[in-house]
């Protein structure tokens, strides 16, 4: 569930009637998601995404993911629009919490996942890649090799045996693959999603229609966000690679931007990364989040079985 935070109609209302938007006519809380507060709020203009931000983001990074977002949003890129108000601001207050109003997107997340829209996932992230160049400030990806590092030295708390295998084993790949990270300078850098799973896309009448939840994003290798997308898009099961799925989301990639040699010969190692980086944060969450707690905890398990198929693989 993903709303933590009370909103009061009054409250509501009198924070719409800073902006250019009518008046409200209902708003929902939105189920789906896990980080912030999220409310679909339909006024006499159209409809709009809410967003409360909760503890866990820092309310001094939030004008970078808006300013990306509005960046991308002005390329042509189907992404949330901040809404701004009358005196031009966009990031505000609401029920105690910094607050956003975006854009709504048509479209919902696929249920079966094709090649056709594997493609069309990696000609929307190339795309996103390139628009991306032209917002110059840059955010340090917290998820990379030394935040990693940082975030198993938080995971060992005991467990049970399942549980301390697996930080066994990560402990000895985390170290191996941390060495093996490719040098800054070596691969092309920008703005990255970093977080473009299937929930993330929405596609309407069979064409990709937008990409949502921009709060992972960060300034790292362009590739490592394919890496990402290789792990989320390209399992079966939870368990099976398809290279069909592969070969359509590089195809599509490389039909708007080509991947470079050294890019190509670094993705199986970032891959490995991407499957190491969504194992840990799983990992933790598994172990730190309190028995009967609303959100459901995610199988890190099945981020152990990516890594071990990108560990033997010399391609993707
Ligand atoms: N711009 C938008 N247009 C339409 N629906 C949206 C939009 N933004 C968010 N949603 C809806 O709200 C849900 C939650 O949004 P989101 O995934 O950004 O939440 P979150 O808690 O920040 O994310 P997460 O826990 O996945 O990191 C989405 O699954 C989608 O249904
Ligand atoms: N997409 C992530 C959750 C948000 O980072 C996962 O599936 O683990």
């Amino acid at each position: 569930m993903a709303v933590y935070t009370d909103l009061q109609e009054g409250d509501l209302r009198g924070f719409l009637s800073l902006y250019d938007i009518g008046e409200l006519r209902s708003f929902t809380g939105i189920a789906e998601g896990i980080e912030n507060s999220n409310f679909l709020v339909k006024t006499t203009q159209g409809r709009f995404i809410l967003t409360l931000f909760e503890k866990r983001m820092k309310p001094e990074e939030l004008p970078w993911f808006l300013g990306l977002m509005a960046h991308l949003a002005g390329e042509g890129i189907a992404c949330p629009q901040p809404v701004v108000a009358k005196d031009g601001v966009a990031l505000r207050q609401l029920a105690g919490r910094p607050a956003i109003l975006v854009s709504f997107l048509e479209g919902q997340s696929l249920e079966v996942v094709t090649p056709q829209a594997c493609e069309q996932v990696g000609r929307s992230l190339a795309r996103l890649h390139e628009a991306g160049l032209g917002y110059r400030a840059e955010r340090a990806n917290a998820l990379a090799p030394e935040g990693w590092v940082e975030l198993f030295s938080r995971c060992t708390d005991g467990g049970d045996e399942a549980v301390k295998a697996l930080m066994a084993e990560v402990r000895t790949a985390l170290s191996a693959l941390v060495a093996a990270w490719p040098e800054a300078g070596s691969l092309p850098r920008g703005q990255i999603h970093a977080d473009l799973f299937m929930d993330n896309v929405f596609f309407q009448n069979g064409h990709l229609s937008g990409i949502i939840d921009f709060y992972f994003a960060c300034t790292d290798f362009l590739a490592y966000d394919l890496a990402i997308c290789l792990n989320a898009w390209c399992f079966e099961d939870e368990r099976h690679y398809r290279e069909d799925r592969a070969e359509a989301l590089l195809r599509g990639y490389e039909q708007v931007r080509p991947l470079n040699a050294a890019e190509h010969q670094a993705l199986p190692i970032l891959c490995q990364g991407a499957a190491m980086r969504f194992l840990l944060t799983r990992l933790y969450d598994w172990v730190h989040t309190p028995e009967g707690a609303l959100v459901t905890k995610k199988d890190p398990w099945a981020y152990q079985r990516r890594l071990h198929h990108f560990r033997k693989a010399d391609h993707v």
